[in-house]
């Protein structure tokens, strides 16, 4: 059962305090994608991700798992900028197909994790998800904000312009892009919360302070800590009513020294800990239904370590995103018969 259905559904008038059950399964889809952006090779990060272990490590957190394959995507012949906007109806087209599937997958019951491609496919990851949880929030992890409009982008590259396609508040600032008419906005600004910030365009901090958007820069996250920043966010999102979470994580989030395999590295980025820290606790929150791992480029890396490195930290994110612990194993301590456990002096 899709997670939304479990929250809304189920009889439980517990509301906030109930934990909703785990999801039993785990779908994994590939999106070997590139064209909302310039450099080739991010379209080889699902098999890079997948080469590094995805799988297993998923298996021996006592998911069933699913994998979904690569979709295909078509090239779109003479697809024109519109406007500085390079490839439309490609990245238009690439979307529509991945909502499709990820809204199959989500009513299907699965928890999803989608593998990038450039982060331009989230507009269709997000915009599957809402078909089946329309009442989702959005956690973009990322050092970019990717709010541009057509308009403000300095790059006209998609994949620094995904959030702008959901947010209704933007609505009468994006122009009919070809490749699009299939979408339209269905994200308030205040269902979203941005963590890793260091590279924004004057126009995306226009929008951010318009929209009143709540967002932690990595000079929010050295002011207050990952900890405070955690807490703040997910107040801010879940405080109102438990919903379902979409987690979309740029791999260029994280310090290059740690992702160096990436289109857009910007320095000072988070570190292993916070990075890890932010996944426990939104794993922590039970909500977890869909998160993208994007732009993660095996064409990009110096050497084949550097490579190898960024591909096994997106591992270790979407694992801990499914809740692989820094504490070790999972089964509850009164199942383990060889452990004497005084509860009452752990109550303490
Ligand atoms: N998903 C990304 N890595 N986005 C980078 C975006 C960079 C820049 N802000 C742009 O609009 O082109
Ligand atoms: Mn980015
Ligand atoms: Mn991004």
């Amino acid at each position: 059962m899709p997670i939304c259905w479990r929250l809304s559904g189920g009889g439980s008038q517990l509301g906030l305090t109930s934990q909703p059950s785990r999801a039993q399964s785990v779908a994994v889809l590939g999106a070997p994608f590139s064209r909302g952006q310039k450099r080739g090779g991010v379209e080889h990060g699902p098999k890079a991700i997948r080469d590094a272990g995805l799988l297993e490590r998923l298996s021996g957190l006592d998911y069933a798992v699913h994998d979904f394959g690569d979709l295909s995507f078509h090239h779109v012949e003479k697809d024109e900028p519109y406007m500085d906007v390079k490839f439309p109806r490609t990245v238009g087209a690439a979307n529509k197909t991945l909502s499709g599937a990820v809204s199959r997958a989500v009513g299907a019951g699965h928890t999803l994790v989608m593998l990038g491609g450039d982060h331009s496919l989230a507009i269709g990851s997000v915009a599957g998800h809402a078909q089946q949880c329309p009442d989702l929030c959005l956690i973009w992890v990322d050092a970019h904000a990717d709010i541009n409009t057509p308009m403000s982008s300095p790059s006209g590259n998609l994949h620094g312009q995904p959030v702008a396609f959901m947010l209704k508040e933007l609505q009468d600032k994006m122009p009919d892009i070809p490749g699009f008419s299939w979408t339209k906005p269905f994200l308030s600004s205040r269902d979203l919360v941005y963590i890793g910030l260091r590279d924004v365009d004057p126009g995306e901090y226009q929008i951010l302070k318009d929209l009143n958007i709540q967002y932690f820069t990595m000079r929010d996250i050295d002011r207050l800590g990952i900890q405070r920043v955690m807490e703040v966010s997910l107040d801010h999102l879940l405080s109102r009513k438990q919903r379902p979470i979409h987690l979309s994580f740029d791999v260029d989030a994280f310090d290059p020294s740690l992702a160096p395999a990436t289109g857009t590295p910007v320095n000072g980025g988070l570190t292993y800990r916070e990075g890890i820290y932010i996944t426990e606790e939104i794993h922590n929150t039970g909500l977890l239904s869909v998160m993208d791992l994007v732009e993660v480029n095996p064409m990009l890396g110096a050497t084949r370590q550097a490579v190898e490195a960024t591909a096994s930290l997106a591992v270790d994110v979407i694992a801990s995103s499914l809740g692989q612990t820094r504490e070790g194993a999972h089964a509850s301590i009164d199942e383990i018969p060889s452990v004497k456990v005084d509860t009452e002096q752990l109550r303490l």
